[in-house]
């Protein structure tokens, strides 16, 4: 037999996709699962170059030195289990990726002890889903940047392709890669949350259909807006159900999941102390989605009377909110580069989410040639500057016609433009506020220096 280029660990809906993906690339790769039935159903596709194992120790074996070994497994312990059996087979020198979506701290810490065993540790952001783990997902991967020319090859072969480039860069050190998947899953949220907006609107203001709004976006589609999540929401929108003829979104439970990364982009957002609202909101949204004992406490039927809706001021609205969480986005990477000295090539970023991953977007092609106009902030970029001023009477027009549908992120964005464009956000309240109860001093606009006030005084 000959030895595999690689192994992957964890053979279910990511890491069988993958597998096949590095398989269809021409790499001999090595499989194993924790339980076999998983490795038995690949063996049985009879892939010449595929080579499944029961046991990890005979899977550790078929792998060319130094070893690549891929793990595709859930975030958090599984991730730490799996190492410590690994790290007692590989020798020094091999290289451990981790493709889940692991938090980007828990990377950080595997990296420093995977050295001491002499491993190279490789955090691996993937975006794309199952179709984008088969055919070409967009790669995120931070480590060594000695050691990347060991895997580089591999990752770029099988990840998706824009304009003849691989959609994988490296990335930075430890957990960076991690860190970028993190956040692009943060946007994620924000941008699927504004479409599930933009169908509350269309539906219960405008009275459209499933099928009209469908093909509203589906218009959208064409221009501007255009974006992988725009796209599978036609789809979605149109879906029947076979059970009840019905569309199936009407008969799915209005409550959404989340396996932890939009909670933690929003936490690592406070943590960098950076204003991420839209992010954070969609996430809440989803929050709020789960308080049922809440909602059914005070649930009533949309009364909405039906309006005339005016589609191209919803599609400016849309456009400017989904503008503001992408630069929400891109600028907690600038600062995160900057605080954990990660020196993030932004431009390289907004390149490779051009194919393969889910927030794929026309918007990126714009966010490079702001970076290559030498963009610092993006919302202080001219052209992403003027899009705020001139659709924010939209945005607000949009959101006053609904005013009694939840469109938490739509009104994040306008709170946002709010504090960007007031002369005043009340932050002079609440520093004599807390000069008052803690002497914590404030400054004043007419001198130099913090001050502290005996309140009271000059009533
Ligand atoms: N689904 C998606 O769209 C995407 C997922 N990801 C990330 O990829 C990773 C894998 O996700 P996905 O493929 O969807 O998940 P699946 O549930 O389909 O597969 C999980 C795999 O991990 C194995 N596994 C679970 N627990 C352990 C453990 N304790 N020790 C060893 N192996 C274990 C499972 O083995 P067994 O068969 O024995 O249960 C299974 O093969 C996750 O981190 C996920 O967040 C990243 C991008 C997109
Ligand atoms: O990483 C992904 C896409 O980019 C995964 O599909 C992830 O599971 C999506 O997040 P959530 O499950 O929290 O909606």
């Amino acid at each position: 037999m000959k030895m595999s280029n690689i192994g992957v660990i964890g053979l279910g809906i990511m890491g069988k996709n993958i597998a096949l993906n590095m398989l269809n690339h021409g790499f001999e790769v090595s499989g194993y699962n924790r339980t076999f039935e998983r490795t038995k159903v690949l063996i049985n596709e009879n892939i010449p170059s595929f080579h499944g194992f029961e046991k990890l120790e005979d899977f550790v074996n078929s792998l060319e030195k130094p070893r690549r070994v891929f793990l595709m497994v859930p975030a958090g312990q599984s991730v730490d289990d799996v190492l410590v059996q690994l790290s007692e087979l590989l020798e020094e020198g091999d290289i451990i990726m981790d493709g889940g979506n692991s938090y980007f701290e828990d990377t950080n810490r595997r990296h420093k002890q995977m050295d001491i065993h002499g491993l190279k540790y490789f955090g691996v952001g993937v975006s794309g889903g199952e179709e984008g783990a088969l055919k070409g997902p967009s790669i995120m991967p931070s480590g060594d940047k000695d050691a990347y020319a060991s895997i580089g090859k591999i990752l770029e072969d099988i990840s998706a392709k824009k304009d003849g480039e691989p959609c994988c860069t490296y990335i930075g050190p430890e957990g960076s890669g991690h860190y970028v998947k993190m956040v692009h899953n943060g946007i994620e949220y924000a941008d699927m949350q504004l479409l599930a907006e933009t169908y509350l609107i269309l539906k219960y203001t405008a009275g459209y259909t499933n099928s009209e709004i469908a093909d509203v976006l589906e218009q959208w589609n064409q221009g501007d807006v255009q974006s992988y999540l725009v796209d599978i929401t036609v789809t979605v929108l149109r879906e029947k159900d076979s059970v009840t003829e019905h569309d199936l979104v009407d008969v799915i439970l209005d409550v959404a999941g989340n396996k932890g990364t939009g909670r933690w982009t929003s936490i690592e957002a406070l943590r960098q102390e950076f204003n991420a609202s839209l992010l954070t909101a969609a996430y809440q949204a989803r929050i709020m989605s789960n308080q049922l004992a809440l909602r059914d406490a005070y649930r009533k039927e949309i009364t909405n009377d039906k309006k005339n809706v005016d589609i191209d001021k919803v599609h400016q609205a849309y456009k400017l909110a989904k503008t503001i969480a992408f630069a929400q986005g891109f600028d907690l990477y600038r600062d995160a580069s900057n605080k954990y000295s990660w020196d993030l090539n932004l431009k390289q970023i907004a390149a490779i989410f051009r194919a393969g991953c889910i927030i794929q977007a026309k918007l990126l092609q714009d966010i490079m040639h702001a970076y290559d106009d030498g963009a610092d902030d993006l919302l202080l970029y001219h052209v992403f500057k003027n899009e705020v001023l001139e659709n924010a009477p939209a945005l607000k027009e949009v959101i006053v016609q609904s005013i009694d549908l939840p469109l938490p992120v739509f009104t994040a964005a306008l709170a946002y433009i709010n504090q960007l464009t007031s002369t005043c956000l009340g932050a002079n309240i609440i520093q004599g506020q807390r000069d008052f109860f803690g002497a914590h001093t404030y400054q004043r606009v007419d001198r130099e220096g913090f001050e502290h006030h005996r309140w009271g005084s000059h009533e």
